[in-house]
C-alpha cells in the first residue's frame, strides 16, 4: 500500500464514511482509517441500538391506545436478539466491504496527526506508521462521553450510553443521571424492557434542555404515568459501590441516598480530540475543532485540515455529520482540481438554521429552527402559535388520549417560520415538512397551499396557519 493520499479520513463513524465518499466520487485518492468499527458510534451504541430497543416500546404504548388490541408481554430475549442484528452483531465485516467500494483504502489503526498533512497510524498490533496526505486530512473521530466529577463516580463503574444500549440483563433498579437525550431515550426503553424501577436524577428542573419547555414536559408527564420516577433540582454529592457488579448507591445534597442495580450517566458528549495530536499542528488539544462553513479548520496554515461530525461541536447528530461530510468530500475534490469551491451546496448552512432533531420517545419529539426564546434573544420580531395535536382528527384516530402539543415561531417582517416543534405520539415523519418550511423559508400565504390530506396529523400544519390568521 502506497503511504500517500489525496486525502486521509480518520474516524469511519457516519460522517467519516461519508467524506470519503465524496472525496472519492470527485476523484481522489482516499485512505480511511479507523480505530475500531467502520460506522462509528451510531452503528452499534447510539442511533441504532437505541431506535431498537425504543420501537416495541412506543409500539406497545400505541396499542395500549386503540379499544380492541389487547398488548401481551413484550418478549425481551427477542427485542435484543433484534437489536442485535440491528447491530450486526459487532462486525463491521459490511461496512468495510462498503468503505472499499467507495472506493476508498482502508487500514484499521488509531490515527493522530503528525505535523502538516501526515498522519500516524498505530495498528491494533501496535506497529506505528505514516500516511502523507496530498490534499487534506478531515478529522471524524465523534466524541466521548462526559463523566462529571462526582466523588466515587468513575469508581463505581457506571454505565454510559455504550452499556445501556448493549444491555444483556435489564437491571431491575435503575438510576439515571442526566435529562437529555439519551436520558429520556433509554429510561423509557429500559423501563419498557422490564426495569421497574427507574430514577431520573435531573440537575436542572426540566427534561431536554433545549427544546420548547412545553415538550419538556409532555414527555415528563409521560415518564411519569408509566412509572418512571423523575427527581428534578438535585444536586448528586457521591456515589459508591462497595461490591463490583454489587448495588450502587447515590448520595445527594438533601434527602436520604437511592440505591440501584445499575447507574446510567448520560450527562453529554465531548468532541474527541483529547488525544489526536492536534498540538503538533498548532490547535488546542481539548475542545471542538472549529471549522468555518466549508468545514476547514480555522486556525491552520494552508488549510489543509478539515473537521466533520461530533469532532466540530456544531450538532451532535448523526444527520448534521453526514450533511457537513458532504460538504467537507465535494469542497476538498473542488479545491484539489483547482475548480469553484463555493457552488451552493458547497457550504454548511443547515447547522445555522437549527438542526432537525427527532428524540424518539413516547411521545416522541420533534424540533427544527428555532424556539421561541431563541428567537426572542436573537431579537427576531415574533409570533408564537400553538395547537394541541391531539384536536387534529388524524392523531384522534391514531388511539384514545392522544396527547401532542405544535408550536410555531414565525418572524413577523417576513411572515416565514423561523421554527417548528411537535411533540406526541408517531410525529417523527412529520418534522421534514417543517424542517423544508423552516429551511426554505416559505412564506405562509405560500404556505397556505400546502394541503394536507385528511385524515392526516399534518393537518396540524392547517390548524396553526389558521391560529395565525390564514
Ligand atoms: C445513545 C445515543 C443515541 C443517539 N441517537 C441518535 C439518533 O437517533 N439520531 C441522531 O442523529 N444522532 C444520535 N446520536 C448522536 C450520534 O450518535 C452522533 O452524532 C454520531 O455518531 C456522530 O457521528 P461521527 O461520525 O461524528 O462520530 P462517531 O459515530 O462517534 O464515529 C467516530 C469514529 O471515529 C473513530 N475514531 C475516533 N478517534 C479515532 C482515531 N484517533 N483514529 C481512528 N479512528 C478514530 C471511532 O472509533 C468511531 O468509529 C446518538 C448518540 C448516542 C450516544
Ligand atoms: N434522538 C437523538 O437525536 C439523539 C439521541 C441520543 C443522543 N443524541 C445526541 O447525543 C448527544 C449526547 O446526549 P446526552 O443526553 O448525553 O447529552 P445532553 O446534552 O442532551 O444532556 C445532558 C444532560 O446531562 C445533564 N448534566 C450535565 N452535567 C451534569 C452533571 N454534572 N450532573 C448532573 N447532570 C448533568 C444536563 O443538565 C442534561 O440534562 C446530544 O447532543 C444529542 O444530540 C441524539
Amino acid at each position: 500500500m502506497s503511504d500517500e493520499f489525496d486525502v486521509i479520513v480518520v474516524g469511519a463513524g457516519p460522517a467519516g464514511e461519508n467524506a470519503a465518499a465524496r472525496a472519492a466520487r470527485g476523484g481522489l485518492s482516499v485512505v480511511v482509517v479507523e480505530a475500531e468499527l467502520v460506522g462509528g458510534e451510531c452503528s452499534y451504541w447510539a442511533c441504532i441500538p437505541s431506535k431498537a430497543l425504543l420501537r416495541p416500546v412506543e409500539l406497545a404504548a400505541e396499542v395500549g391506545r386503540v379499544p380492541g388490541l389487547t398488548l401481551g408481554p413484550i418478549d425481551v430475549d427477542a427485542v435484543l436478539a433484534r437489536r442485535d442484528e440491528a447491530v450486526s452483531h459487532l462486525d463491521d465485516g459490511n461496512q468495510v466491504k462498503w468503505v472499499k467500494g467507495i472506493p476508498a483504502e482502508f487500514v484499521r489503526g488509531y490515527g493522530r496527526l503528525r505535523g502538516p498533512r501526515q498522519v500516524e497510524v498505530t495498528a491494533p498490533n501496535g506497529a506505528t506508521y505514516l500516511l502523507r496526505a496530498r490534499h487534506a486530512v478531515v478529522l471524524a473521530t465523534g466524541s466521548r462521553p462526559v463523566t462529571p466529577p462526582i466523588p466515587g463516580l468513575a469508581e463505581a463503574a457506571p454505565w454510559t450510553s455504550r452499556e445501556a444500549t448493549s444491555v444483556t440483563a435489564v437491571p431491575r433498579r435503575l438510576a439515571v443521571l442526566g435529562g437529555g437525550v439519551v436520558a429520556c431515550e433509554m429510561a423509557q426503553a429500559l423501563h419498557g424492557l422490564g426495569a421497574e424501577e427507574v430514577t431520573m436524577l435531573v440537575r436542572g428542573h426540566s427534561l431536554l434542555g433545549r427544546v420548547e419547555p412545553f415538550a419538556g414536559e409532555l414527555l415528563a408527564a409521560s415518564l411519569t404515568d408509566a412509572g418512571i420516577e423523575i427527581r428534578t433540582g438535585v444536586q448528586v454529592t457521591g456515589v459508591e459501590r462497595p461490591e463490583p457488579g454489587g448495588p450502587v448507591t447515590v448520595h445527594f445534597s438533601e434527602g436520604p441516598p437511592l440505591e440501584a442495580d445499575e447507574l446510567l450517566v448520560a450527562t453529554g458528549r465531548r468532541p474527541a480530540t483529547g488525544d489526536v495530536g492536534l498540538d503538533t499542528v498548532g490547535l488546542p488539544e481539548a475542545g471542538p475543532v472549529r471549522v468555518d462553513d466549508s468545514m476547514r479548520a480555522t486556525g491552520v496554515a494552508d488549510g489543509w485540515l478539515y473537521a466533520v461530525g461530533d469532532v466540530n461541536g456544531r450538532n451532535l447528530l448523526t444527520h448534521m455529520g453526514k450533511y457537513q461530510a458532504r460538504v467537507c468530500g465535494d469542497v476538498i475534490a473542488a479545491r484539489a482540481k483547482g475548480e469553484p469551491d463555493d457552488l451552493p451546496a458547497m457550504r454548511d448552512i443547515a447547522d445555522g438554521y437549527g438542526a432537525p432533531q427527532v428524540v424518539f420517545t413516547d411521545p416522541q419529539i420533534c424540533a427544527v429552527g428555532r424556539a421561541e426564546a431563541q428567537a426572542r434573544e436573537e431579537g427576531f420580531d415574533i409570533r408564537v402559535i400553538e395547537y394541541d395535536l391531539g384536536a387534529v382528527s388524524g392523531a384522534y384516530l391514531l388511539g384514545d388520549g392522544y396527547r401532542g402539543r405544535a408550536k410555531a415561531v414565525v418572524d413577523e417582517r417576513r411572515r416565514v417560520l423561523l421554527g417548528v416543534t411537535f411533540a406526541g405520539p408517531d410525529v417523527a415523519e412529520l418534522l421534514h415538512s417543517a424542517t423544508i418550511a423552516v429551511t426554505a423559508e416559505v412564506p405562509l400565504d405560500r404556505l397556505w397551499h400546502a394541503v394536507p390530506s385528511f385524515p392526516t396529523v399534518s393537518e396540524i400544519w392547517l390548524r396553526l396557519l389558521e391560529e395565525y390568521g390564514l
